[in-house]
């Protein structure tokens, strides 16, 4: 599948192209290009603006100027549920009253016409994740890593090429963590697609990331790949963030 990848204007996976947005009294300003096909972390301190960095990709908010490029295609006029993106929130959005099946079948149809090969397709994702069997089961009867491995199944479902996580490991414990992290790891490596991930955790960078972001209030200040990024010494914030 990672031949379905398509590249941007510049090569580029995802790009803001001078995009501006105002939410209160906090400016938000970002210019960036992104590799496709690429795992990309996403760091800075808590209120730099990196959940409304993905939620301007993922369509919950509309730049006031600017473009916003995703997978090849300008999606800034885009409703989210256009737009080339899968999303796995540290909540993980699964509802609580419907099975597995359900939820993972509501990434694929949001009305549930689903064929035969649609329902393979679930149990396949299912199985893939670690969830073989799962399909009648409700979300608060599994664990949190459960409950984010389906997480991960109704994403891949989808088949977009765009995939975005915001601190999706967050409430997990440490050991389970690392487990969830080889297996986005092992989704990407099937799937070839561009991978967001929010995350605090110096570890989780140098673990999964191919590049790596660092945003400080409302703007990008630096985009390097994860060998330059781990090396970088000159923003002070970023050496916090390194050696925290
Ligand atoms: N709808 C809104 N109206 C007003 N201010 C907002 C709105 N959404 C976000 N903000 C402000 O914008 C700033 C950036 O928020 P954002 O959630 O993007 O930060 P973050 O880097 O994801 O933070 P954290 O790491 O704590 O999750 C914060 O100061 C936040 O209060």
């Amino acid at each position: 599948m990672s031949g379905d990848v398509k590249t941007g204007e510049n090569g580029a996976g995802i790009a803001l192209d001078g995009v501006r947005l105002r939410l209160g009294t906090q400016d938000f300003d970002f210019d960036m290009a992104l590799p496709a096909g690429k795992i990309i972390a996403v760091t800075g301190p808590s209120g730099s603006g990196k959940t409304t960095l993905l939620n301007l990709l993922a369509g919950f908010e509309t730049p006031d100027r600017g473009r916003v490029l995703l997978a090849g295609q300008d999606v800034t006029a885009l409703h989210p549920s256009e737009r080339p993106v899968s999303l796995v929130f540290q909540d993980n959005n699964l509802f609580s009253h419907l099975d597995l099946f359900t939820n993972i079948g509501l990434g694929i149809s949001p009305r549930f016409a689903l064929s035969s090969a649609d329902r393979d397709r679930i149990s396949a994702a299912l199985a893939r994740v670690g969830l073989a069997g799962f399909e009648k089961r409700l979300p608060p009867s599994l664990s949190g890593g459960e409950r984010q491995r389906a997480a991960f199944a109704r994403a891949l479902v989808r088949n977009r090429p765009v995939l975005l996580l915001d601190e999706p490991f967050a409430a997990l414990d440490p050991s389970l963590r690392q487990s969830m992290a080889a297996l986005l790891q092992a989704l990407h490596d099937d799937t070839g697609n561009t991978v967001l991930l929010v995350t605090h955790d110096p570890a989780e960078v140098r673990r999964l990331a191919d590049h790596a972001l660092f945003v400080s209030q409302g703007r990008i200040a630096l985009s390097a790949p994860v060998d330059a990024f781990l090396a970088h010494r000159n923003i002070p914030e970023v050496l916090d963030f390194l050696g925290s």
